[in-house]
């Protein structure tokens, strides 16, 4: 099939008011390559009609719906497309590529990490067409929890470039240091002299010191620099991984590429240079990942471009988890059993987030809206995630969506069926919004108080609100300055404990399976069981078996993943199953 090849939207004459459709085509499968394409006679197609069926854009080919391909001619029509799919919002750009090109690609990029710890895993899993959108990875044998996928590495990687990101060393990422300066050739942001010389600066430092400053070097605002400085590493890579990268998924509507055109405010850059760290900016809004810190560590918040890991669809109840090691690997293991033929999906959300907030995150960031089972169930498999107090004052029911997948859809009380209109609910959404914006969490007081005092009065104790609060107050008790092991009253003892148990509940009703937060959940529990035990020795023989399987489940799942708390080791050796050490002995970690 001959597609006329797209031609720069610069060099575009004129946009008539239809796109002129030279093939209307359905995809047949055939053996050679991915697609042949059984063509129909020419159409003529108002924009609009068009723009609200699209579902994918592929370079030159749109597909409109799941069976029909869409082919235009291109050269004087591509700016009208460009801004029908804007205006939708599902925007989607990729070279066209056969998936045995891909798959040749991965299996090229895979093959220097397929060992993990000297031990080879096996790949059961293939890129294929998926149901939900473009490709995916699916299953071609069953697949067991803990199974390795795969071990991916990151294309590029650097600081995140929202806003919010704290700024810090642009080579070790790290916050706090009484050294920091600016480089004086290039102005990025360092710590010491060691990371000045770090290669990954003097490659930096050889690209931005190229360009010419607009303004004079004092005015240059680092922030920008460093927000762009992800994208601006894309051009140190070499043409094979420059093709990598085309090849994968990108959204570029306008809200992606901010950072280089505030970047461009301060430097001549190449056009070249520019169109390269553009489309590295829609494929990072597209597929990076946000890279894990050590655990209780603050570092600079980052994130990296995993061509594989990138090409697993979303589902709100994932079936693998993914953990980064300090070489920034990122190793995905499967949580629960995933049949053969089935597909591989990660989650890009939080995954305690309740419905409306992970579907308006998805949309606005992702362009889809979900529409998995978790996201039709109202009541998100009994957790009542997102729900919230009725209105009616005599009234102790919930508010839950009547239809959850339509964003406007009203909500109903579980108990008197009050209806409540969606403007309402976004009003009350909103509010709480912008009070947990001004909360400082720092201070574990007013957390404690405002979780356990105040915020239930106005949502739900199941409300993602609440549940995030107490995972806050978890991993606060017993660390946190003021209220370390041996400061922590019985009754906040009891207090974490307790909020442990329920948030695992939590978890174990959504059927996330082994998830990261399990294990953590599993590391806290066990932390407190085992305070107790040595609190009160006696106790010991009644709860032991329930310290070590504590432990022993979080260190499975969290083995060497970054994040992981340091003394996970530690404690499973002394207080996990098969330890012969006597009682005192065991207890004494928790002393050191
Ligand atoms: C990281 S990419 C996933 C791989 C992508 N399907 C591809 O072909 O390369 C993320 C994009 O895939 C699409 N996507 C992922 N999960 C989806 C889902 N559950 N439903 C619809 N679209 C989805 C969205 O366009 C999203 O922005």
């Amino acid at each position: 099939m001959n597609v006329a090849k797209s031609q720069p939207l610069s060099s575009t004459p004129n946009t008539p008011n239809n796109l002129y459709v030279i093939g209307l085509a359905t995809p047949v499968k055939n053996t050679s390559g991915p697609y042949t394409y059984s063509t129909r006679p020419a159409h003529l197609y108002q924009t609009q009609l068009i723009a609200e069926k699209i579902e994918y854009v592929f370079g030159d080919v749109i597909l409109i719906s799941d069976h029909c391909l869409v082919v235009i001619k291109l050269v004087d029509l591509y700016i009208r497309i460009e801004r029908a799919v804007q205006c939708r919002h599902r925007t989607g750009r990729g070279r066209m590529l056969s998936l045995e090109q891909l798959s040749q690609m991965v299996k090229e990029h895979l093959g220097l990490c397929d060992y993990i710890d000297g031990t080879q895993y096996a790949c059961k899993w293939a890129i294929n067409e998926s149901p939900l959108s473009g490709r995916g990875l699916i299953a071609t044998e069953d697949i067991m929890p803990g199974e390795v996928l795969f071990v991916d590495r990151p294309l590029i990687y650097g600081p995140r470039a929202s806003s919010n990101v704290e700024q810090g060393c642009t080579v070790c990422a790290k916050l706090d240091s009484d050294s920091f300066y600016k480089c004086s050739k290039c102005s990025l942001l360092l710590c010491s002299e060691q990371c000045q010389n770090n290669d990954v600066h003097l490659n930096d430092c050889s690209i931005i010191s190229r360009w010419n400053l607009k303004k004079p070097v004092e005015d240059t605002d680092g922030n920008v620099l460093s927000r762009a400085l992800t994208p601006i590493r894309a051009l140190m890579l070499n043409n094979d991984q420059k093709v990598f990268m085309s090849y994968m998924q990108a959204h570029n509507s306008p809200q992606h590429g901010h950072e280089i055109r505030k970047l461009k405010q301060y430097y001549e850059i190449p056009e070249e240079e520019e169109e390269l760290m553009m489309s590295a900016c829609c494929a990072l809004d597209t597929n990076a990942f946000q890279i894990a810190t050590p655990y209780g560590k603050k570092e600079m918040s980052m994130r990296g471009l995993y061509p594989v890991s990138g090409l697993m669809n979303h589902n709100c109840v994932p079936n693998t988890r993914y953990y980064f090691n300090s070489d920034l690997q990122m190793t995905v293991k499967a949580v629960k059993p995933i049949r053969a033929g089935t597909e591989i999906f990660s989650c890009y959300t939080g995954i305690l987030w309740g419905t409306p907030a992970r579907r308006v995150y998805l949309y606005k960031t992702k362009h889809f809206l979900c529409k998995c089972d978790r996201c039709s169930d109202p009541t998100e498999r009994g957790t009542l995630l997102g729900a919230l107090k009725c209105f009616s004052n005599q009234c102790p029911g919930y508010l839950l969506p009547i239809d959850p997948l339509r964003t406007s859809s009203a909500w109903r009380c579980l108990q008197c069926e009050m209806r409540v209109p969606n403007e309402n609910i976004c009003a009350i959404q909103g509010a709480l919004g912008s009070l947990m914006g001004t909360l400082n969490f720092d201070n574990v007081r007013d957390l404690e108080s405002f979780l356990v005092d105040r915020i239930t009065k106005y949502i739900p104790k199941t409300n993602q609100i609440v549940i995030d609060l107490q995972c806050r107050l978890i991993v606060a008790l017993g660390e946190a300055e003021g209220y370390r092991w041996h400061e922590l009253s019985e009754s906040r003892l009891a207090l974490k404990e307790s909020l442990c148990r329920g948030t695992l509940r939590t978890v174990a009703a959504l059927g996330v399976g082994d998830a990261h937060l399990r294990g953590l959940l599993l590391y806290h529990l066990h932390a407190a069981l085992a305070e107790r035990a040595r609190r009160s020795p006696d106790l010991y023989e009644e709860i032991k078996s329930e310290i070590e399987s504590t432990i022993e489940q979080a260190y499975n799942i969290l083995q060497g993943d970054i994040s992981a708390p340091p003394d996970l080791e530690l404690r499973r050796r002394y207080l996990g199953p098969g330890c012969d050490k006597p009682q005192e002995e065991r207890f004494f970690i928790l002393d050191v």
